[in-house]
């Protein structure tokens, strides 16, 4: 086990009446990439600059390398500059009118090191996201993903412990943002930094994070891995927010046995212990087969609606678990009408906490 870098507990953040953050715990690693994932308003950014000392907190705590920078027992708040944390921000606040150089040199020269330091510091964090061939070239000249480069290389300039990265790159057109999702990834292997990162993109979020936080209205709903959060997911909330699953509704029947509406029982699994109250099933719409497997959950269905999207197919399936959606490589098509059998394993087929 890494030895934690960044422990936030029980923290609550209220803005009047609102309680934007009610009683988040969690800890980093050191060198861990962890993604705070969530809709508009459930209190990830909050959460994310309560980290950097931006937020006022009104309970629990935040340490980083087991220092205090926030203690609402003792009343302790560390100012942000004195937190070693950095911030990459969506807008991406590169100064226009400033050469790339010296929009790298600006953090360094404000904490007055001496010229020699920031050269070697400004082409160590260029060279870090390719761009000291452009180093001389004014910021307004570069292209949305350039600029996001500097303001990336701004942040790891002085080597801070901690980057925190409010949706760095929702700002960028997609293709750009999946390239800079690969850079990102990249960067984080290359260099000894733990980042914090913001996203409401669920895709991004398991494409660039060792562990993903989901968060829903002020709490957190599930914390895992890329894989246990897509493949175990605790609630519907997270079956539903990430991925694409379907909810089949019924009730606990047995030691791993789920009796749906719609009277098949389905072998299921979990991600908690169930306590029989659990009332819905989330299957991913990407473990769904359309032919008999060996070992699976078997249900006959018949094609009502295909959907080409060119890198996936999607179908709907009527059957006695509903409609249910299912996407599959774009070969083999199926004709409307076709009689099928859906097929997905008991390991994909998981009980939802009431
Ligand atoms: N400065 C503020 N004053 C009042 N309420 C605020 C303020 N900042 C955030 N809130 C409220 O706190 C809650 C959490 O906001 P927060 O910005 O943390 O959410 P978020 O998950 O990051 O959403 P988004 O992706 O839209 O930024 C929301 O209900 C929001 O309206």
């Amino acid at each position: 086990m890494s030895v934690t870098r960044i422990e936030v507990k029980d923290l609550v953040i209220r803005y009047g009446d609102t309680t934007a953050v009610n009683g988040v715990s969690f800890t980093v690693g050191r060198g861990e990439h962890v993604t705070l994932l969530g809709p508009s308003g459930c209190g990830k950014t909050t959460t994310l600059r309560a980290i950097a000392g931006l937020e006022q907190p009104v309970g629990g705590s935040i340490s980083i390398d087991g220092q205090a920078m926030y203690d609402a027992s003792q009343k302790r708040n560390i100012p942000t500059e004195q937190r070693g944390v950095s911030m990459v921000f969506q807008s991406y606040a590169v100064w226009p009118h400033m050469t790339v150089f010296d929009n790298v040199a600006y953090g360094l020269r404000v904490r007055k090191q001496n010229a020699a330091d920031i050269k070697a510091n400004v082409e160590r964090a260029l060279d870090l996201v390719q761009m000291r061939h452009l180093a001389d070239r004014g910021a307004s000249k570069l292209s949305g993903g350039q600029q996001q480069r500097v303001a990336l290389a701004r942040a790891i300039a002085f080597s801070p412990t901690v980057v925190l990265f409010d949706e760095p790159l929702s700002n960028l057109d997609a293709k750009l943002r999946a390239e800079m999702r690969v850079e990102l990834r990249e960067l984080q292997r290359r260099l000894d930094i733990t980042s914090v990162y913001v996203t409401h993109d669920q895709e991004e979020a398991l494409a660039i994070s060792d562990r993903v936080i989901v968060m829903n209205v002020g709490v957190i709903e599930q914390i895992g891995t890329p894989e246990q959060i897509y493949n175990r997911p605790r609630s519907r909330f997270v079956a539903d927010f990430v991925g694409s699953a379907n909810i089949i509704k019924g009730k606990l029947s047995g030691d791993g046995l789920f009796a749906t509406d719609g009277g098949v029982t389905l072998k299921a699994t979990s991600a908690h212990k169930p306590h029989g109250k659990e009332s819905e099933v989330a299957v991913r719409t990407a473990y769904v087969d359309l032919e008999p497997r060996p070992g699976d959950n078997h249900v006959p269905g018949k094609v009502r609606q295909r959907l080409f999207h060119g890198d996936f197919v999607q179908y709907v399936i009527d059957s006695a678990l509903g409609a249910l959606i299912v996407r599959r490589p774009p070969v083999n098509l199926l004709s409307e009408g076709a009689d099928v059998t859906l097929s997905f394993s008991p390991d994909h087929c998981v009980l939802l906490e009431a």
